[in-house]
């Protein structure tokens, strides 16, 4: 028996009844999209799908905390109760016992922000501009332990016909979740840089086109970037569909958040490549909800790593 084969099994489902959540949102004509404080956008999917995943958490590991995207206050503000009805229809079409109270209740299981020996970080929708704009976007779950992710489970449901899953556990390996079983991926083995293909953010906010652009030339990397919402872009790299994955910081001092990396990091380092941040050092997950230690994220197969980092020190 593998280790954390019962923590494997809740996270599956539960990033598969929330993407399930997710797409009948998106097959509707109305996500009710809020702003919240830092302008970003918040739908009734991202909410629906948070209440999803803590309840699995909450029933499978009462002890276990949660650092989780969102919270449910705007739903407790009188202004919001048509989205509050919403978020409670969507659940209960996953959940049909679930009602008011407890929605509100697993959207708030995933309030916690400091570290704790035991945690698991939730986006319950990576990627919600990809999402409002029928590009992609992921629902990303994963486990740390001491400050190590142990699990990791990564549902992108608008990859591929009908949607992906990936998962990986430290030590175990990362695989794609098939009809036909659990498939291991595996990262490219291109040395070379002028032949790799390198993907980034959608939004020039979230990371820097320009100087991408610059390290691509100086790296001789001869094709277009691929340009991807969500954490999709580190199952691409680590099911071998691209060789890096650059975030470059846009905003001096911005803090990375766990939720938005931990899960992808787990698989594309046991698909065999490497995630750091841009001046080449891991990623730190022992300080509660943000990456406060690190600068961007440069993920690899693992062989481009030194020349990228080494690229992007020059520019
Ligand atoms: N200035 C910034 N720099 C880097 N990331 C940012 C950012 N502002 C927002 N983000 C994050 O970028 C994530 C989306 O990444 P991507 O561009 O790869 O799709 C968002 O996740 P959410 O969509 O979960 O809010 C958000 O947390
Ligand atoms: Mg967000
Ligand atoms: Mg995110
Ligand atoms: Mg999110």
């Amino acid at each position: 028996m593998s280790a954390y084969q019962r923590e494997v099994q809740i996270a599956l489902e539960a990033v598969t009844s929330a993407a399930v959540l997710c797409q009948n949102v998106r097959q509707g004509d109305d996500f009710v999209a809020l702003a919240k404080s830092d302008k970003s956008p918040v739908t009734v999917a991202d909410f629906g799908s948070q209440a999803i995943v803590c309840r699995a958490i909450r029933a499978a590991f009462p002890r276990d905390l949660i650092i989780a995207e969102e919270n449910a206050d705007a739903l407790r503000t009188e202004d919001q109760a048509p989205l509050l009805a919403r978020v409670v229809a969507e659940v209960k079409k996953v959940v049909p016992s679930a009602d008011e109270a407890q929605a509100l209740a697993w959207i708030d299981a995933g309030i916690s922000r400091d570290a704790a020996p035991r945690v698991w970080t939730l986006d319950p929708i990576d990627g919600t501009k990809g999402f409002l704009r029928g590009g992609q976007y992921a629902v990303a779950l994963a486990l740390i332990i001491d400050g190590q992710i142990e699990v990791a489970a990564l549902a992108c449901p608008a990859l591929d016909d009908e949607g992906s899953i990936f998962w990986a556990v430290r030590g175990v390996g990362a695989f794609q979740r098939t009809a036909a079983g659990d498939k291991p991926i595996e990262v490219t083995s291109t040395s070379n840089s002028a032949k790799a293909a390198l993907c980034e953010s959608v939004e020039s906010g979230h990371s820097d086109h320009d100087q991408s652009a610059k390290i691509a030339a100086a790296l001789q990397i001869a094709r277009p970037s691929v340009r991807m919402d969500s954490q999709a872009k580190y199952a691409a790299v680590a099911r071998g569909d691209a060789d890096i994955y650059l975030r470059l910081p846009t905003i001096a001092g911005y803090q990375e958040k766990i939720w938005d990396h931990a899960a992808g990091a787990l698989v594309i380092a046991e698909a065999g490549g490497k995630v750091t941040d841009i001046d080449g050092q891991p990623l730190d997950f022992s300080l509660g909800s943000m990456l406060k230690n690190n600068r961007g994220v440069v993920a690899t197969n693992g062989r481009l790593h030194d020349a990228v980092i080494a690229a992007i020190a020059k520019a």
